[in-house]
């Protein structure tokens, strides 16, 4: 298996408040590896580091074996790390096609050329396409702002796939959702595996074990365990981890 993304001793102090300590983190080319914790444990500090919305204190990012430690989230994008964002209030009076045209003429670097007809028509295309992938078929000449929150976070999905990403950094694509709408979020992104790697920072340990190739698990910043779904379920530390005492089940 080949590293796509890794971290290399990574530290994250804020004053005397160390949030992330000496993290040596690995996600291998195609696997979904879920990253877990108690609450308040540095998960999205952690996920804000490897974007690149928050500096380090020491240590390093790797992606495809380059140190990216020092490139602004924009460049990370650029070569392949993708992150999930809130479309709510950025593109709330567009379509959804509209949106994942706007994310693919950005991957294509040439913004703006929107009156070029065959290259509109081509991109539609892409954007149908991805729409299809996420299952929001039918629903591209939908304003975002008329979609449910589930929905949202399809395109949200959709709009990260048009950067055609390497890595795909997904923070808590399950928050918010109902029964119904995690249980397709959760096929959906079975429907993904293999065919991209994934970051899955997730509280929905249903969703965890059902998806994750590999889990890690921080506590107090620290990187506790990384294993299979089976080691994790097993691993006394991340017991006491959650549950203060090696009773949890
Ligand atoms: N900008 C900041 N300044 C100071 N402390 C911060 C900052 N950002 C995060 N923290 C602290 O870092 C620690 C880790 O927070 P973080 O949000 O990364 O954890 P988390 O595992 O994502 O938590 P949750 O599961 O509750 O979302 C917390 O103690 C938090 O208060």
């Amino acid at each position: 298996m080949t590293a796509i993304l890794e971290t290399r001793a990574l530290r994250k102090s804020f004053g005397g408040l160390v949030v992330t300590r000496d993290v040596d983190l690995t996600l291998e080319e195609g696997e979904t590896h879920a990253l877990i914790g108690p609450n308040g444990a540095g998960k999205t500090s952690l996920v804000n580091l490897l974007s690149g919305t928050l500096s380090p204190t020491a240590g390093d990012v790797l992606l495809a074996g380059e140190i990216i430690t020092r490139l602004p989230s924009h460049r990370r994008a650029r070569r392949g790390l993708a992150r999930t964002f809130q479309i709510s209030t950025l593109f709330d009076s567009f379509t959804a096609e509209k949106s994942l045209v706007l994310a693919l003429l950005a991957r294509q670097g040439h913004c703006y050329r929107l009156g070029r007809m065959a290259g509109f028509s081509c991109l539609r295309d892409e954007a149908r396409r991805l729409l299809d992938l996420v299952g929001l078929t039918g629903r591209n000449l939908v304003p975002t702002a008329s979609m449910s929150h589930g929905e949202h976070r399809q395109l949200e999905l959709a709009l990260a796939l048009a950067a055609s990403p390497k890595v795909m950094l997904l923070d808590e694509p399950m928050a918010g959702l109902g029964g119904e709408e995690t249980a397709k979020m959760i096929e959906l992104l079975r429907s993904l595996r293999g065919r991209y790697t994934i970051l899955l920072v997730e509280h929905d340990m249903d969703a965890v074990f059902a998806l994750a190739d590999r889990i890690s698990v921080l506590a107090e910043g620290r990187l506790i365990a990384t294993g299979s779904p089976a080691d994790i379920r097993s691993n006394a530390g991340v017991r006491q981890a959650y549950f203060g005492d090696d009773d949890g089940d």
